[in-house]
């Protein structure tokens, strides 16, 4: 088994982006609703996803957003808990959440989503969202200010 060893990355991680129309001017984000597996189909989410063994986390969330949206994106700051990086999300992984925008490519459901939709601040509540998610979306509100 893997997962001592210094190099072994934390297979608990999951990596998401909080991608707003501009990362100078945020108004509008870009939410993603899951079409997989059936407990969670039909939750909204930030697109992301696990890292893979070895795969650093920068790259992981590169990875996931070609593979799940066709796009490629710059990275801004992550959104930190109060206690430091990680939200505790479901089945006890842990999610390290950066703001983002796009760079090149027009985001489409191409894998693992069943819509995407671009939703203005001030209305990101009223998506029926996985409820480990709805605390970032207050730290993300605030960082976004
Ligand atoms: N991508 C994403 N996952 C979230 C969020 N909130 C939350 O609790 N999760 C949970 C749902 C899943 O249990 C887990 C992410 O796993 P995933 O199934 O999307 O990861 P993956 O694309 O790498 O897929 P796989 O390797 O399991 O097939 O994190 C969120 O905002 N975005």
């Amino acid at each position: 088994m893997t997962g001592t060893g210094a190099t072994a990355t934390d297979r608990r991680l999951v990596v998401a982006a909080a991608i707003w129309d501009s990362l100078e001017r945020p108004s509008a984000m870009l939410c993603a609703q899951r079409s997989a597996p059936p407990e969670l189909a039909g939750r909204w989410e930030l697109p992301g996803g696990k890292v893979e063994p070895d795969e650093a986390p920068e790259a992981a969330l590169h990875r996931e957003l070609a593979e799940e949206l066709g796009i490629k994106v710059r990275l801004g700051p992550v959104v930190p808990t109060a206690e430091g990086a990680d939200w505790p999300i479901l089945h006890h992984l842990r999610m390290r959440v950066w703001l983002a925008e796009v760079t090149s490519g027009v985001a489409e459901a191409l894998q693992d989503h069943a819509e995407l939709r671009w939703v203005a601040r001030d209305e990101l509540d009223d998506l029926d969202w996985l409820d480990p998610d709805r605390p970032i979306l207050r730290a993300l509100r605030a960082a976004t200010r």
